[in-house]
């Protein structure tokens, strides 16, 4: 272990401070930015693979409620977060903050319950960082799930929007998880993002939505992230729809560039657990809150299980 604590007050650690030179070394830089040297991740992957005895082809987040995702895992192995070395810790209601790792239809995954926000405090390359951990743990897949308010009027409370692209607002105010010094090891300074969303796999996910009957409820759209943890204003709320976003959230955008970064194959959806007001009212029930997107989540995870699970296997006859 290196000892470095991305915590760490940056001006305590002077050895890696500006040198004769008046230069910033690398590593300076990246502490600068809370940024996780490569070594470090290994460390924390190596702890992992060697504490399951496992290494997974699959990682799953779990959305806020969609915690059961996990609770599909066969032989699972639980690890907290605050007992991985240099993990951080969820803070959220509905996020447990448990990585379980085993076996799911045949294939070795590793699932995250519990996620971590811009809002929590965490700079967006730590809130993405165990993404780099599931690389170098061995997974090639992530699957990302999430809760998110349906901007498309034709959306419904406990629809599924397959995500087949983002707008990064958090990006467009010139912040990102790629932000500080580049490890080519993990990919490279400037990623493309066209074409970020496997399209093999939302269409496969498509026609498991057919086979399970609920493929009129299932829509592909653009999702888009917002720092929070403030919801959205009804000025913002149309601006994002004038975008072409349909629903809106607070996570994923970050975690998806980081496993598109290091080449890993990307499905995500949104489970819509309310319908974003665009007209002012005074209603109180039609304002967001987390006990309603819970609540929704935890009515709906049972078709959640069953979309990620089919996906699941159908990626195993692939393997
Ligand atoms: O994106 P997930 O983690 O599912 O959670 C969503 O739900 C919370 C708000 O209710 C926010 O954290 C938002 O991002
Ligand atoms: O309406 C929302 N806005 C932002 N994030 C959300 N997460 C669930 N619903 C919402």
């Amino acid at each position: 272990m290196t000892g470095y604590n991305s915590q760490n007050d940056v001006a305590s650690s002077n050895g890696n401070q500006a040198g004769a030179t008046g230069h910033k070394s690398t590593e300076y830089i990246a502490q600068e930015n809370h940024t996780y040297p490569y070594e470090m991740i290994q460390e924390i992957a190596d702890f992992l693979v060697k504490g399951s005895g496992i290494r997974p082809k699959i990682g799953i987040i779990c959305g806020s409620g969609l915690g059961s995702l996990a609770d599909l895992i066969q032989n699972p192995k639980v690890f907290e977060y605050s007992k991985i070395p240099n993990f951080p810790v969820s803070t959220v209601e509905g996020h447990a903050g448990k990585l379980v790792v085993g076996c799911l239809e045949g294939v070795n995954v590793m699932a995250m319950q519990g996620r971590f926000h811009y809002y929590e405090g965490y700079p967006l390359a730590k809130c993405s960082m165990p993404v780099r951990v599931m690389k170098l743990c061995g997974v090639e897949y992530l699957f990302a799930t999430n809760a998110a308010g349906g901007i498309n009027p034709k959306y419904a409370v406990g629809d599924i929007m397959l995500m087949h692209d983002h707008v990064n607002m958090l990006g467009f105010a010139g912040n990102s998880p790629l932000q500080g010094p580049n490890d080519p090891r993990f990919g490279p300074r400037f990623p493309a993002l066209v074409n970020s969303y496997n399209k093999d796999l939302i269409n496969k996910a498509i026609d498991i939505s057919k086979a399970m009957g609920i493929e009129s409820s299932v829509h592909v759209g653009v999702y888009s992230c917002l720092g929070g943890p403030t919801y959205e204003t009804i000025a913002e709320l149309r601006a994002l729809r004038m975008m072409g976003v349909d629903a809106v959230g607070m996570s994923t955008v970050h975690e998806v560039i980081t496993a598109r970064h290091c080449d890993m194959k990307v499905f995500a959806f949104s489970l819509i657990t309310n319908k974003c007001a665009t007209e002012y009212s005074e209603k109180k029930d039609e304002e967001a809150n987390h006990d309603e997107v819970m609540a929704v989540a935890k009515n709906k995870q049972k078709a959640c299980c069953e979309m990620v699970s089919r996906l699941v296997a159908e990626i195993q006859k692939s393997l």
